[in-house]
């Protein structure tokens, strides 16, 4: 089997999803029939990557025409790994100014071989996003691999493989064809922890590009719908701006770009380890402005009305109506991010999001401005976390409006928390699933044929509505207080 047919969930979980996406309002505005065949394609989806890979251009720094210039000459310098990568069209976007698409082609059918190298699923969905295998992600190998080796790389799904394991029997996904660059010896006996590439993809079942350490201050990988939401929150120079659930900063950093580095952007996380990787981010793509504290932002409203004495810095917390925006990317159940061939989570995980986005949410709308912009986001599909959260925030909160987006690139809100057709008609939702029946697959690109640079208009178009669709699964609201 080369990938999941459809993401594996426990059964209580995959009933209540099912519930959820055939709920009497949705039922009443698509039927059940339609509804059913939906709810089967997300499941199918999910288990896939997106069809395009998304890299955000440092726009700040260069315009978006030499850096897709640069981008490929870099892919054309790399063409003894894969001669048809510099074949691959590298897209614009007409609505995302600083947004290059690059097709991803599978699933080839390619041969597995008899060596075979497992490893974690985590690792094994980076693989289908165009990774090389990295050591740390190596769970088994067989008993004499050594470096030149061919080997067929397998995913863990259901995380079963024991670490230094020297064959596996359980669930695995193939994710194609590779040569190892180290031994087992070296990656299972060494006294340091092991970094570096182990096993170098010559031969993925999904073909993209590898950006690892590809023009590292030019270009950020970032999926699409991250991308619209910084455009959404639509910061100016000069503000400042909150980010609430922060790291590893792909949303700061944009916001700080898009503010040309003039203004201040306070990044907050709760978990420490992840604080660096904001700052590395903001270090590397050259933007000052960012201010990154590990802090709770459920506790990030002081009850003064001045600055907090005992933060001379400006750190947190801070005193209500502090911010001109806020954006709130919650922590959310994930069950959007694609490739994911397995979900373990009992019904109970699944659910247990919602009261702490809410108080979170109660923090930001303290903290945001009057007049100001909230944005809350998620990466799920689920409804509780989404739909739901935006009848309960503008029944709870009477100061805040529902804006429109701008752009507005994915599907409107789904039916079933009670919001009018006008409502749902401002939210945001990416769901991969309306891409298959709303979108034409008039340009498919076949993975075995290069396409070539020259497309004509309707193929660029075709290939824009893919893009735009055939996304992660995504939730974006946009709120005004006043
Ligand atoms: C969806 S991720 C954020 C992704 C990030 N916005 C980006 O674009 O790179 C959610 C983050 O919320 C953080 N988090 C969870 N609870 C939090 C809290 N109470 N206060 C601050 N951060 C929190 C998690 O550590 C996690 O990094």
């Amino acid at each position: 089997m080369s990938v999941f047919p459809k993401i594996s969930l426990r059964a209580e979980v995959e009933q209540h999803l099912s519930d959820v996406f055939k709920n009497e309002e949705l039922l009443a505005e698509m039927g059940d029939t339609e509804a059913q065949r939906r709810f089967e394609d997300l499941l199918s989806l999910l288990s896939h990557p997106p069809a395009f890979t998304c890299v955000r251009a440092s726009t700040h720094l260069a315009p978006l025409e030499t850096i897709r210039d640069r981008l490929l000459e870099e892919l054309r310098e790399r063409q003894v790994d894969w001669p048809e990568q510099s074949d691959v069209p590298i897209l614009t976007h007409p609505q995302l100014p600083d947004v290059l698409l690059l097709p991803v082609l599978g699933p080839r059918p390619v041969p597995p071989r008899k060596s075979e190298v497992i490893v974690g699923a985590q690792c094994g969905n980076a693989v289908l996003r165009g990774a090389h295998v990295f050591a740390p992600g190596i769970l088994s190998t067989p008993p004499y691999m050594k470096a030149g080796d061919v080997v067929s790389v397998f995913s863990d799904v259901e995380g079963r493989c024991t670490r230094g394991a020297k064959g596996f029997q359980g669930k695995k996904a193939f994710l194609g064809n590779g040569v190892a660059e180290m031994s087992r010896d070296g990656i299972f006996c060494s006294e340091e922890s092991v970094r570096g590439v182990a096993v170098r993809m010559v031969d993925p079942v999904y073909r993209s590009p590898c950006f690892d350490r590809v023009l590292p201050s030019l270009l950020f990988l970032q999926n699409l719908p991250s991308v619209v939401v910084g455009h959404v929150l639509g910061p100016c120079p000069g503000e400042r701006i909150l980010d609430m659930c922060a790291a590893p900063g792909g949303k700061t950093t944009h916001i700080a770009a898009l503010m040309g580095g003039q203004g201040e952007v306070i990044a907050l996380d709760k978990i420490a380890r992840k604080m660096e990787h904001i700052c590395q981010n903001a270090q590397s793509l050259q933007l000052d402005c960012v201010r990154a504290y590990r802090f709770d932002s459920i506790r990030a409203v002081s009850g003064e009305q001045s600055a907090n004495p005992d933060n001379p810095h400006g750190g947190p917390p801070f005193p209500p109506e502090s911010f001109d925006r806020v954006l709130l990317d919650a922590p959310c159940s994930g069950l959007g991010q694609r490739p994911n061939m397995c979900c373990p989570w009992s019904l109970r995980e699944l659910t247990s999001y919602q009261p702490l986005q809410r108080k979170l949410f109660r923090a930001a709308v303290q903290l945001l401005k009057t007049g100001g912009t909230l944005v809350y986001s998620t990466c799920t599909v689920t409804l509780a976390e989404n739909e739901e959260q935006v009848a309960w925030a503008l029944s709870t909160f009477p100061c805040l409006s529902l804006q429109p987006q701008e752009p507005h690139v994915g599907g409107k809100g789904m039916p079933g928390a009670g919001l009018s057709h006008d409502q749902l008609q401002l939210l945001q939702r990416f769901t991969p699933e309306r891409e298959m029946s709303e979108a034409s697959a008039g340009c498919d690109l076949n993975p075995d044929a290069p396409c070539s640079v020259d497309l004509t208009k309707e193929d660029l178009s075709d290939l824009l509505q893919r893009a735009n669709g055939d996304t992660i699964g995504f939730f974006i609201a946009k709120f005004l207080k006043s």
